[in-house]
């Protein structure tokens, strides 16, 4: 199917995900025979980036957790169907801020919704597709919410605003989900210089890449890897 290669970044709100997607995304660009593309969720596409409004707009404290569930997987639909899978298609480097293990963290943990209906409504929503890596930025809440504090000088968004118990519940699910998925997750001592985290990201990347032949213009076809992303 798929000969492109699909990354994601994980971790609690401010370790660090864009910064490290972009040096990422720099290494890379010059080195690979083929586009590399950079993104995000929620958003991404014109329908996603409506709903990332809807949920990050503080003023929309009504909103209930299915309604948010479900926002954040059409989102992730419209994303996958429009930009991502495309893109793997024609062979590009997909680097995503955030995907599903977000909702399972975030929703499922954070917010307490059954976490086998949160895992449902994404397969539906991404029919199953699963990144190759993904980089779980670790931290502790506090300081990455004092680091998007700083970054932003204005107010919190709705989901930076709840308690920090809520950003710890998310961050324990986040390091479950990598235990239990060690070949896909890599866990990165977010609170380092950023210059030593981009360091192992691409080192890892790179091999990675060398392993499916993405360096040489080819795509070598990996069990779970490399002919497409797994699938869920
Ligand atoms: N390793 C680091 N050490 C110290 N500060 C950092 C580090 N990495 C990023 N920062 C700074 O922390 C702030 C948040 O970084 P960044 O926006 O990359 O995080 P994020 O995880 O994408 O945030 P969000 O969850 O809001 O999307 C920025 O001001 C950035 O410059
Ligand atoms: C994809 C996804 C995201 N979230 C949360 C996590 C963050 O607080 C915001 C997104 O803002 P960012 O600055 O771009 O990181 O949304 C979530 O709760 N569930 C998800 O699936």
């Amino acid at each position: 199917m798929a000969s492109g290669l699909f990354i994601t970044f994980e971790g609690p709100d401010g370790a660090g995900k864009t910064t490290q997607l972009r040096r990422l995304a720099s290494f890379l660009a010059p080195r690979l025979k083929r586009p590399v593309i950079t993104t995000r969720e929620p958003g991404g596409t014109r329908i996603g980036d409506a709903i990332r409004a809807i949920l990050l707009d503080p003023a929309h404290v009504e909103l209930c957790r299915e309604a948010e569930v479900l926002l954040y997987a059409a989102s992730r639909a419209q994303h996958v169907a429009e930009r991502i899978r495309p893109a793997l298609a024609a062979g590009a480097v997909v680097l995503c801020d955030r995907y599903v293990d977000a909702s399972l963290a975030y929703q499922a943990a954070g917010l307490g919704v059954d976490p086998a209906v949160v895992a449902a409504i994404n397969r539906f929503a991404t029919g199953g597709l699963l990144p190759h890596r993904t980089y779980l930025l670790d931290i502790d809440p506090a300081e990455g919410l004092r680091r998007v504090r700083a970054r932003r000088g204005q107010g919190a968004d709705r989901i930076e605003q709840k308690a920090l118990a809520y950003h710890q519940r998310v961050r324990e699910a986040f390091l479950r989900l990598a235990a239990n998925d060690p070949q896909r997750i890599r866990v990165l001592d977010a609170s380092r210089p950023e210059e030593e985290i981009a360091r192992e990201i691409a080192a890892d990347c790179w091999a990675l890449c060398r392993r499916l032949q993405l360096e040489t213009g080819g795509s070598k076809d990996e069990a779970g890897c490399g002919g497409g992303p797994g699938q869920g």
